[in-house]
């Protein structure tokens, strides 16, 4: 069986890709021959791949650069979800689409629920909403997984940037007030595997159609995150450095990011009766792969 995912060279595609077997081959496909903004090669990519379901791990997903390029993020993150969405739709199979923890404020005492009232604060937060909400409106047959902090092997991550900070510098800047959990590509790959199982197995079931939130178990802060990256380095001799705590005051960027990025992953854990390995446990993976 062959599932389509939208975006080739993407954190989640490449850990897609990478757990391909000959019973479910992930094809991933990405620009030049699949633009998810063009539904002829959209099309084009059903007609020769006949898959069984589509994945959209494709993103605009410079965070900071969305607030000066707003027509690109919408782009990629609204008319390409939709686009995707249809196709799929119009094909007769389900879209698996993957969301962010930046469609909320970020001002929450807790964890934020799937329930909880959206409300980005930047021009990639609410690209990703117009794109979730493309995907709902295009595809009844949609599963929404929102994540969030994801690192890999694979792109330019927070993990990858820290351990090359490390390897010339003694001390590290890191905010302190940001909360979240660090959630590792492969495990998302392996969610949106089981996510699949069952919305293949039973196609009518309405109870796994909507949205849910699926990222690592336990929450932390980018300072404390570092922290963790750099024990863990040092433990294998690799680069190691002081973390600095700093507000995110002392670090201004182009984009608010939320203060609070911690999602409830209890809807996962009863409909699809899994959930993500702990951060900790996801970030020495990460070492491992990357070490
Ligand atoms: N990276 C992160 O920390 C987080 C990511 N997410 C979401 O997870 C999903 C996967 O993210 P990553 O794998 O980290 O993204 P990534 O940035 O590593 O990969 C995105 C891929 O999409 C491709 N792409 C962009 N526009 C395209 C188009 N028009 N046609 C075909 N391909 C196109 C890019 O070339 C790139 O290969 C995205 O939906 C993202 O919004 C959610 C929360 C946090």
């Amino acid at each position: 069986m062959k599932i389509l995912v939208a975006g080739r060279s993407g954190q989640v595609a490449q850990s897609l890709a990478a757990i391909s077997t000959p019973d479910r081959q992930f094809v991933t496909l990405g620009r030049p021959e699949l633009d998810i903004c063009d539904p002829a090669s959209v099309e084009a990519a059903i007609r020769a791949h006949q898959p069984a379901a589509l994945i959209n791990a494709a993103a605009y997903t410079a965070v900071d650069k969305a607030e000066s390029e707003p027509e690109a993020a919408f782009a990629a993150n609204e008319t390409g979800p939709r686009v995707l969405a249809t196709a799929a739709h119009q094909a007769g199979f389900p879209i698996l689409h993957i969301s962010t923890d930046y469609v909320f404020a970020g001002d929450k005492d807790g964890f934020y629920t799937e329930d909880d009232p959206v409300d980005p604060q930047s021009v990639y937060g609410r690209s990703k909403l117009a794109g979730e909400r493309a995907v709902a409106e295009a595809n009844p047959n949609h599963v929404i997984l929102r994540t969030a902090w994801v690192f890999s092997p694979y792109g330019n991550n927070f993990v990858k940037t820290m351990l090359r900070l490390a390897a010339d510098r003694d001390t590290v800047r890191v905010v302190s007030d940001q909360w979240g959990s660090p959630t590792y590509a492969p495990d998302i790959a392996e969610g949106l595997s089981r996510v699949l199982d069952k919305a293949l197995a039973s196609p009518t079931n309405p109870s796994w159609r909507g949205i849910f939130h699926m990222t690592s178990q336990g929450t932390c802060t980018w300072a404390d995150f570092a922290e963790e990256i750099f024990r863990q380095s040092a433990e294998r001799g690799g680069p190691s450095a002081k973390v600095e705590r700093i507000t995110t005051a002392g670090y201004p960027t182009p984009a608010k990011r939320p203060a609070n990025s911690r999602l409830a992953n209890g809807k996962v854990e009863a409909v699809f009766g899994f959930g993500l390995p702990a951060w900790r446990d996801a970030a020495s993976a990460g070492i491992q792969a990357l070490a």
